[in-house]
């Protein structure tokens, strides 16, 4: 396996990154075959570029999945696609439970499918970037193209059918044909409403002053946040992903994967979709967050965050994550839970952003091996960024740093380069919260509550992931609900606990803390 690379976002943030995003898969299901467009070239092209990648796997959904309770494997030449990321698995007709569509409940745990009315949706987005890709397919720009969309297309060598990928073409086809011979017009469609819409490019630049600098809120390591106004006044972000190094098909894989997750979450504590857009780029469009990130908010003030809204922040995104991985029909992996990409609105609820990294897992699947590894160098669980290994427990260790900058007020990896849980680790072990709290607070917190957000952080922090409690526990752990007397008597002879786990496995703490430091040495490099 080959070291990821590290992008220089600075100390506080070492971003993994990919060479190659299995997700492009996604795509291959997404683009018609009746048209001859670039999007379906760049099917067979994003299929093609899968080492040994079998021509079953074109649509991105394993030929045959693990056996209950055992692995998915996502790495190409096991013949095996990944785990489809985001739109692919949404509008799919198959009657197989597994491979339908997420169609997460909204805020209810009973898990739905997506309705007819619901699948038409959906290929109105396909049918966009459609459209958008065969623009970019005309020799001679149209007269009618607007001119991000000329800049956009300028210089770009996006392939049309070669002999090379003519046999995948027609496996393609072959697979397309089933979803495409369904009449869309005859659908007898139920009253289904899409909170969210399709956005033109003249709406999204007169909302932000043209992309104006100065409506410039964020930027991550592949989108640039814009804040803008809708005619009726409401506030919106505009998320534009950035052309950067990866490729146009890679970067609409990554678009559509993010848009098929969050397209389809409703609850207060995840961010919201109002719409997306194609023209000039890709577009999400989303409720503005008008405190921004946790990030900002924790770190980069100087005024000091307080214990309350430190709280209320935790157990709200306890609840999103718990959410995410118990009341949607597949759960879903969030991946890069951190704080920057964690909202606050208006009264510091916080909402869980930027889905670009999410997977959904079929229920049969204990976990999923993942390559390449990305996430955020210091919210990286060991068995992930050791043997890429994707369960509900990598967000629960992600979740556990969270709670200990909530906690310390320091950065998850500080201006030496040490990770927070390396730090933490020896005065969680023996419960020492004065040491632990942070300064700036002074005595001002719940002694209770923070007792219980150090206890909580402690377990989801553990080296072996099934150590770590689900999400359900955490909720429950950090309001006192469950079990607070058990967990309490845990902290005081939370050292003992901790040791012995330790002595249980060979993967011990002091390996664990080695692990990290190689793996931050070799980032870092
Ligand atoms: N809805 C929103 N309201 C206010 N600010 C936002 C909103 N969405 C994003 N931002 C700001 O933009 C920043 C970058 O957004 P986001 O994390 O989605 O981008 P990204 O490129 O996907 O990031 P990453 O590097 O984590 O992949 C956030 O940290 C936040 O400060």
């Amino acid at each position: 396996m080959a070291a990821p690379l590290s992008t220089s976002r600075g100390l506080q943030e070492e971003k993994l990154v990919s060479s190659f995003d299995p997700s492009s898969l996604i795509i291959t299901a997404l683009v018609s075959p009746e048209q001859n467009s670039t999007a379906e070239a760049l099917a067979v092209e994003a299929d093609s570029r899968m080492p040994g990648h079998g021509e079953e796997g074109a649509r991105g959904i394993p030929e045959k999945g693990p056996e209950p309770g055992g692995v998915g494997k996502e790495e190409a030449n096991e013949g095996r696609a990944s785990s489809p990321r985001g739109v692919l698995e949404i509008p799919s007709l198959s009657s197989d439970s597994d491979h339908s569509g997420c169609g997460c409940s909204s805020s209810s745990a009973t898990a739905e499918k997506p309705t007819a009315a619901q699948r038409l949706h959906w290929w109105s987005v396909v049918d966009a970037l459609k459209r958008r890709s065969a623009r970019k397919l005309l020799p001679t720009p149209s007269p009618g193209i607007a001119r991000a969309d000329e800049d956009a297309a300028r210089g770009r060598g996006w392939k049309t059918t070669t002999a090379a990928t003519t046999k995948k073409k027609k496996k393609l086809l072959r697979i397309h044909s089933a979803e495409d011979g369904m009449d869309r017009g005859a659908l007898n469609l139920p009253a289904w409403k899409p909170t969210w819409r399709s956005f033109d490019l003249a709406e999204l630049v007169a909302a932000t002053d043209n992309f104006c600098p100065e409506n410039l809120i964020g930027k991550g390591g592949h989108a640039e946040v814009y804040k803008g106004r809708l005619p009726d006044g409401q506030l919106v972000a505009v998320k534009r992903l950035m052309k950067k190094d990866k490729e146009e098909e890679i970067r609409t894989a990554d678009f559509l994967s993010e848009l098929g997750i969050i397209a389809h979450i409703d609850h207060p504590n995840a961010a919201r979709l109002l719409g997306y857009g194609v023209d000039g780029g890709l577009h999400l469009v989303l409720r503005f967050s008008p405190h921004g990130s946790l990030a900002s908010v924790l770190h980069g003030s100087t005024e000091s965050l307080e214990w309350k809204v430190r709280f209320k922040v935790a157990v709200g995104v306890a609840e999103g994550l718990k959410y995410l991985h118990y009341s949607c029909q597949r759960r879903i992996i969030h991946r890069d839970i951190k704080a920057s990409n964690i909202l606050l609105t208006e009264d510091y609820e916080p909402q869980i952003s930027d889905f670009g990294l999410a997977k959904w897992l079929p229920e049969k699947w204990a976990q999923h091996v993942v390559f390449p590894i990305e996430g955020t160098f210091g919210y990286l669980a060991p068995e992930y960024f050791m043997h890429g290994i994707v369960d509900e427990k990598i967000d629960v260790f992600a979740f556990g740093v969270l709670l200990l900058e909530l906690i310390t007020g320091r950065h998850a990896v500080d201006s030496t380069r040490q990770s927070l849980v390396m730090w933490a680790k020896p005065l969680l072990d023996v419960n020492n919260i004065r040491e632990l709290a942070d300064p700036r607070l002074k005595d001002t917190y719940d002694i209770d509550e923070m007792q219980r957000a150090t206890l909580t952080a402690s377990m989801c922090v553990h080296w072996m992931s099934t150590m770590r409690p689900d999400m359900k526990k955490v909720v429950q752990m950090l309001q006192g609900e469950d079990g607070s007397q058990e967990w309490k008597q845990k902290s005081v002879s939370g050292r003992a606990l901790l040791l012995d786990a330790c002595d249980l496995e060979d993967y011990s703490c002091t390996t664990y803390l080695e692990d990290l430091n190689r793996h931050m040495q070799l980032l870092l490099e």
